[in-house]
């Protein structure tokens, strides 16, 4: 992997969706990966990604819990980095699906606070 991480947009990625010949690549954490000749060894199956091909598989992918072997693997097959517009547009999908509210300017999802404010009663 080239230091310098060529960075790719959310329309190459989903151009990429393994059918008629095409290349499989896939999205995960920010990361664009080409995972079309590792389909046929996934333990997990090549169908199982394969559906994901072309997309962002962050959550199936992190929902199986996968060790620290495939993470390896994983790093292998890196190609690049999702361009910043689409890292966004992807995480607020993410968290969207996840009920999470996100704050449009910030990086990183947040829970929306409760209000600190308290209620008192006052009684006689
Ligand atoms: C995003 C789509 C993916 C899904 C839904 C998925 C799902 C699964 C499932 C269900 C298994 C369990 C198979 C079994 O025990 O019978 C598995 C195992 C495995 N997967 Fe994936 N996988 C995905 C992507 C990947 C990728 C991209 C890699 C590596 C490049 C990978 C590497 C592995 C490895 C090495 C195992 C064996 C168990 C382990 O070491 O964690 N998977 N996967």
């Amino acid at each position: 992997m080239p230091s310098e991480l060529k960075q790719y947009t959310m329309a190459e990625v989903e151009s990429c969706d393994g059918k008629d010949g095409h290349l499989a690549w896939l999205v995960i954490r920010d990361n664009v990966y080409d995972v079309t000749r590792y389909l046929e060894e996934h333990p997990g199956s090549s169908e199982l990604i394969e559906e994901w091909a072309g997309k962002d598989g962050t959550k199936p992918f992190e929902e199986f819990g996968h060790s620290s072997d495939a993470l390896r693997t994983l790093r292998s097959l890196q190609i690049g980095v999702l361009e910043e517009q689409d890292q966004a547009k992807n995480r607020k999908a993410r968290a969207a699906k996840s009920g999470i509210i996100t704050d449009s300017t910030a990086d990183e999802p947040k829970l929306k606070k409760r209000s600190k404010r308290r209620m008192f009663i006052l009684c006689g």
